[in-house]
């Protein structure tokens, strides 16, 4: 039986992300799978070429009206939609379809955190969408709704789980990150536009008001024994895809770097996503665009006693589309790795 998979937000980044990466992907190459419906919201109607010229094989098609009827008869429906749109949309599914949802409505356990951060009504906690967390294949394994993470969550977890779950560091946590603009998608805001963020560099959601803050205190909350604090700051820096984080925090008494390292060669082992670089080389945007690799780096800043750890993301790879794919690939039981890869568009 063919897979059928739809895509609704087909004229978003994060959706035209997954749609590249399908299009690659070995089953639907050979036929196992296909691409169905491809839907939109007030571009419904129009040609995706016409938004996605990259997708060259899928030119010709027409985006449908995002809803159950254009939905129905799918066995994988991929939400790329804005926040708070998926809630009513997955009602709308079957409880045998599988939903990868890009958007944050089903990502929060708390709805005090929901409610205080998105300020409307929660919609619900599906399984978490990072393989790489202990225990997380378990659950997206089978798994009928997957809630992929947000792309800061995706790199500050997977930069500072390790130390926390060692007892290596102490859980207050500070992430600077940058980040290019794709990852506020294509609806046009002020501080967007183009003279905005050429040749400039602008903080914004600081002090802790940042909505993927209690995303990530939620992901480190499970590493650490005690109450986790996160102070992070995005800041949006001219490049078009591409998160570099810096994150650190108080080393415990004792610590040395090479412990430090082996926690993290130990957790990362076997993770095929997960890169800890070579002592002295440092992580870059560049070296992960378009792959599904997270590049990490650790120091041990004797001077302030802090670990100190950069990562890079693709923000539209392994930080949405990439990381929606690894998820239906485990969901589906095909091979984890399957349409994804591990090489970066470099430079
Ligand atoms: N960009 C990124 O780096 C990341 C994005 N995400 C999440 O992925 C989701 C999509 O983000 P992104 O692709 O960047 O956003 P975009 O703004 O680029 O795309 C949004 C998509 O949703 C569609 N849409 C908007 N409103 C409606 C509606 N009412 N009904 C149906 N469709 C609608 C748009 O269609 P139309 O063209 O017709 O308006 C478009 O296809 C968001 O939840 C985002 O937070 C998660 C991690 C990273
Ligand atoms: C540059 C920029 O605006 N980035 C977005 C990142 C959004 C994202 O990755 O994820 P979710 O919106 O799905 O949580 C932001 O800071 O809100």
């Amino acid at each position: 039986m063919t897979i059928r998979i739809a895509v609704a937000g087909a004229t978003g980044y994060a959706g035209g992300e997954i749609l590249r990466l399908l299009l690659a992907h070995p089953a639907v190459q050979d036929g196992r799978a296909e691409l169905g419906t491809l839907s939109a919201g007030r571009n419904a109607g129009s040609l995706l070429v016409e938004h996605q010229p990259q997708l060259v094989p899928l030119h010709d098609r027409v985006l449908a009206e995002t809803d159950r009827e254009t939905l129905a008869g799918h066995d994988v429906v991929f939400l790329a939609l804005p926040h708070g749109q998926s809630g009513p949309v997955a009602e709308e599914l079957g409880p045998d379809v599988l939903v990868v949802d890009c958007g944050a409505d089903f990502r929060l356990e708390q709805a005090a955190d929901w409610k205080r951060f998105y300020g409307t009504e929660h919609a619900g906690t599906w399984p978490y969408g990072l393989p790489e967390l202990p225990g997380a294949r378990d659950l997206l394994r089978g798994a009928k709704r997957v809630a992929v993470p947000g792309c800061f969550p995706t790199v500050s977890t997977l930069a500072l789980y390790p130390a926390l779950a060692a007892g290596l560091a102490h859980p207050e946590v500070v992430i600077i990150a940058a980040t290019g603009t794709s990852g506020a998608g294509k609806s046009l805001k002020p501080n967007l536009l183009g003279s905005e963020v050429m040749g400039n560099a602008s903080a914004y959601g600081v002090g802790g008001t940042h909505r993927h803050t209690p995303e990530i205190a939620q992901n480190l909350g499970k590493a650490a024994s005690e109450q986790v604090k996160v102070s992070f700051t995005p800041i949006l820096v001219p490049m078009s895809r591409g998160i570099l984080a810096t994150c650190t925090a108080p080393a415990e008494p004792g610590v040395t770097l090479t412990e430090l390292r082996a926690a993290y060669e130990k957790a990362y082992a076997d993770e095929p996503f997960v890169t800890l670089l070579p002592e002295g080389r440092w992580p870059q945007t560049a070296a992960v665009l378009g792959s599904n690799s997270v590049h990490l780096q650790i120091a041990l800043d004797r001077e302030a006693d802090r670990i100190v750890v950069v990562g890079a993301v693709d923000n539209l790879a392994k930080g949405t589309g990439g990381g929606a794919v690894q998820c239906m690939n485990l969901a589906l039981g095909l091979p984890e790795t399957a349409g994804l890869s591990t090489v970066g568009v470099a430079p």
